[in-house]
């Protein structure tokens, strides 16, 4: 729930990343800020290889960034070691794939309780009892005995909404939840984030799509690598599209 009182979930400010492939850098972020409330649904949006991933693994603490201040639940995590990030991750984070990414040989219910293993003092009755509420939440829990391969990809990724919450992270993660579903199922899936956002939990989202972007309640547009607001989204949008310059399509709409 929303709190006057709570630090945002994630606070960037001037972040930026860059790779190395060799001596040749690239910038894939720059002068990033954003903030994230707690209660917030967001998405964002933006052509193939703006940085929309690599965006979602620094909130999630996959990854560092090269330059700024990222803080997670009002804590800097400037010296926050592998460790360290992954301790906050299992503990406040959810993550959803487009490739829904259950593990093959456990059941559905297994799959739901993992990240409750990695938890102190969480036994397996009460992981079970968790993986079901669950599961029941997604309207999945008649199948928590099967494994992963024997369902759709629809009811797979509710599976995988399962275990992002099966720990009540501080947020949702998920990166093109709809992806690999077809429209019926893809709506299904924005549905149960929609509920999910209704009853409280704060989620960030990467979409290609913007039907489905709306169900968010801002979006943040990127384009190569910077946030830009939704004018200049736009206007970019229709001379790529109308074709004003080839070059500069290329560049932006790949
Ligand atoms: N680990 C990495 N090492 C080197 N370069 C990377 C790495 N991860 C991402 N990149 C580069 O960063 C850029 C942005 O990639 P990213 O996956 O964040 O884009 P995206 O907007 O999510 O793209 P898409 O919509 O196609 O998934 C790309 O040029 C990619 O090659």
């Amino acid at each position: 729930m929303r709190s006057p009182k709570a630090p945002p979930v994630i606070e960037m400010r001037d972040v930026g990343k860059v790779f190395l492939a060799g001596a040749i850098e690239n910038h894939v972020l720059t002068d990033i800020h954003l903030t994230i409330g707690r209660g917030e649904f967001v998405a964002i949006a933006g052509p193939s290889g703006c940085g929309k991933t690599t965006l979602l693994s620094l909130m999630g603490l996959l990854d560092v960034p090269t330059r700024g201040e990222l803080r997670f639940l009002g804590e800097s995590t400037a010296h926050a070691g592998a460790g360290q990030r992954a301790v906050l991750r299992n503990a406040h984070v959810g993550f959803v794939f487009q490739a829904f990414n259950l593990v093959p040989d456990m059941t559905v219910a297994d799959n739901v309780a993992l990240p409750l293993t990695f938890r102190q003092g969480v036994g397996r009755r009460e992981r079970m009892e968790r993986a079901a509420e669950a599961l029941a939440s997604v309207g999945m829990v008649h199948r928590m005995r099967h494994l992963p391969g024997q369902l759709s990809g629809g009811q797979q990724q509710r599976v995988a909404v399962a275990r992002a919450v099966v720990g009540e992270p501080a947020i949702l993660l998920a990166d093109e939840p709809t992806g690999n579903l077809d429209l019926r199922n893809g709506e299904k899936v924005m549905a149960l984030l929609s509920g999910l956002h209704a009853q409280g939990t704060t989620i960030c989202m990467v979409t290609h799509d913007d039907r489905f972007s709306a169900a968010a309640e801002r979006t943040v547009r990127l384009l190569d690598g910077r946030v830009v607001d939704e004018a200049t989204f736009r206007q970019l949008q229709h001379e790529a599209e109308s074709g004003l310059d080839e070059r500069r399509t290329l560049e932006i709409f790949p």
